[in-house]
């Protein structure tokens, strides 16, 4: 069935064209995001929805999504997503990191000049026939110093524009390290020194709880006075009455946003003051920009629906179009193995732990764990996917552990898996031959090798004579074919495991009559959906 896209934001046409060009159908609506319960009721039908920051992906538009395995932000910030509801439901978010950064960079440098010079008042002033020179004496910027909140992406490129005006430029940014402020050739300091030392202040983080407010009335009462303060990121990041009755002492000389608490800002407390300059959210709005994230988003959708291949996912590692097609066989060995466990368990599961031994810990191991732990908890929960496995794994209180271990034995790759609940422990280890078959060849330390099947029956039992023959007879007697037998055992007379593919489902007086059967310690029907 081919997969259908819904662009439900402004989006450039340009990601129209890419996604046909990839064989992905695609329904450009792009005022339908305002629309929350028509959105709703058709998001059924859709395998993909590219938005802008109009479109709020709610819990609720989630719940109707039943189809949906991507979501794509046609730029950076992605909390108009509700990202855990979206990965419960096993959905992709991914973004455009940087398609729109330098574009957003020159939009707080032109709200810098535009306070600076008071260019919106003069230029209606102007426009009115008033002629007022006198009124606008405006703001020399070299030599000032500009502060800036969040140096990532878009910080940085602010940092280096305001270098090139002669500005010294401060940044407060707890993850900057000291290499990297010096290659900006900016000063890293304290919250408290960059209130007190700038004279323009411009925010570039995203709205956190530790963000929020973070110019709050305290923060801005230790500023310089005449600061001027431009937020181009998110709302929420200043608190908008205290700045405006700081505005109105005149403490702060001027405030130009792009953002807001609430959008669209139809009113907001900054509203009217004469020093301050806002837009209605176009930091990203330029041409180029628009085009670049446009493409970007409908290349890493359509790569993930076609290829599986995952870029910029903000729950899920990136994995590259080359790496899908390597990375597919192990996808699948490590959604069995985690089967196995889960089918095989029979109390709550306490710690998890997957070895990666030789190549294949050369691959994208995170996404191998997440199909082992999706795997696992798959027979236990409902609706487990690859994407939510993680966090559902965490909320419920499984420790997940991962270890890389260079290859020592027989295998090129070697996957285990160890399952420890409240009372006992499983261990599965699996491979894949260049065929691409996975194949289980070791449970419990007892080596065997079996090619995965839809249904297979596991049995555990003393190593004795005459099981084998028990055992073809209850599953001949109840017509059961078996498609391949493979045994193992740990020393004669010790403990041995079998692993039979049969070509139907197992009835329980089956698994009953082989339970009774002398010896028998434990079996089990498992059931492999292909990964
Ligand atoms: N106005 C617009 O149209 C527009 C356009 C693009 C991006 N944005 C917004 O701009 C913001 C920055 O985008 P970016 O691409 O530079 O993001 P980024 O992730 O590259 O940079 C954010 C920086 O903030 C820093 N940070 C995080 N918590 C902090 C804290 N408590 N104190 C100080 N610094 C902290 C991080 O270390 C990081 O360096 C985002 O909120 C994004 O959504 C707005
Ligand atoms: O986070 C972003 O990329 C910006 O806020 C841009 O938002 P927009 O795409 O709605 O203009």
């Amino acid at each position: 069935m081919p997969r259908r896209v819904l662009i439900s934001d402004a989006l450039s046409p340009a990601a129209v064209a890419i996604f046909k060009d990839r064989g992905v159908e695609v329904d450009f609506q792009p005022a339908l995001g305002k629309d929350k319960e028509k959105l709703a009721a058709i998001i059924k039908d859709f395998d993909g929805l590219a938005i802008r920051s109009a479109t709020k992906v709610t819990a609720e538009i989630l719940e109707n999504a039943s189809r949906l395995k991507v979501i794509g932000r046609a730029g950076i910030g992605v909390d108009n997503v509700d990202i855990p509801a979206a990965t419960a439901k096993g959905v992709i978010v991914m973004n455009t990191p940087f398609g729109n950064s330098i574009t957003t960079a020159e939009h707080a440098i032109a709200l810098m000049f535009a306070l600076a010079r008071q260019i919106p008042a003069a230029d209606a002033s102007t426009q009115a026939g008033k002629w007022e020179k006198n009124r606008f004496m405006g703001l020399e910027i070299t030599g000032k110093v500009m502060g800036v909140i969040g140096c990532g992406n878009i910080g940085a490129i602010v940092a280096s524009r305001a270098i090139g005006l002669h500005m010294h430029v401060i940044a407060y940014d707890p993850f900057l390290s000291p290499e990297k402020a010096r290659d900006l050739d900016v000063e890293k300091v304290d919250l408290d020194d960059l209130l007190a030392r700038a004279d323009v202040i411009t925010l570039h983080t995203p709205l956190t709880p530790q963000t929020k407010h973070i110019l709050s009335a305290e923060s801005l009462a230790k500023t310089k006075k005449g600061v001027r303060i431009i937020n181009c990121a998110r709302g929420g990041l200043v608190d908008e009455a205290a700045l405006r009755a700081l505005l109105d002492s005149g403490h702060v000389g001027g405030a130009a946003f792009d953002v807001f608490v609430k959008e669209p800002a139809t009113e907001n407390p900054l509203f009217g003051h004469p020093n301050v300059v806002c837009t209605p959210h176009l930091g990203a709005s330029t041409n180029e920009a628009q085009e670049n994230v446009a493409l970007q988003i409908a290349e890493q959708m359509s790569d993930y629906l076609t290829r599986g291949a995952i870029s910029n996912a903000v729950n899920f590692p990136s994995i590259s179009a080359e790496e899908a097609p390597k990375l597919r066989p192990f996808i699948a060995l490590a959604d069995h193995l985690g089967s196995f466990g889960g089918q095989t368990v029979d109390s709550g599961v306490k710690k998890v732990t997957i070895i990666y031994e030789g190549a294949v810990a050369q691959l994208k191991t995170k996404a191998l764990t997440a199909s082992v732990v999706a795997g696992l908890l798959r027979p236990l929960l409902a609706d487990v996917s690859v994407v939510s496995a993680p966090a559902v794994a965490k909320e419920r209180g499984v420790v997940v552990d991962e270890v890389i271990r260079a290859s020592d034995g027989d295998y090129e790759s070697l996957i285990t898996l160890i399952v420890e609940t409240e009372t006992h422990e499983r261990r599965i280890s699996g491979t894949v031959f260049h065929a691409g078959k996975p194949r289980i060849i070791s449970v419990n330390g007892i080596e065997v090798d079996a090619v995965v099947a839809p249904v297979m029956i596991y049995v555990s039992n003393d190593d004795k004579p005459g099981f084998v023959g028990r055992f073809t007879s209850i599953l001949g007697a109840a017509g059961l074919n078996i498609a391949t037998f493979a045994l193992g055992r740990d020393r004669e007379g010790g403990s041995a495991v079998a692993l039979i593919a049969v070509d139907g489902a197992v009835p329980d007086e089956v698994l009953a009559d082989i339970r009774a059967a002398p010896g028998v310690r434990e079996v089990k029907a498992l059931h492999f959906t292909p990964a």
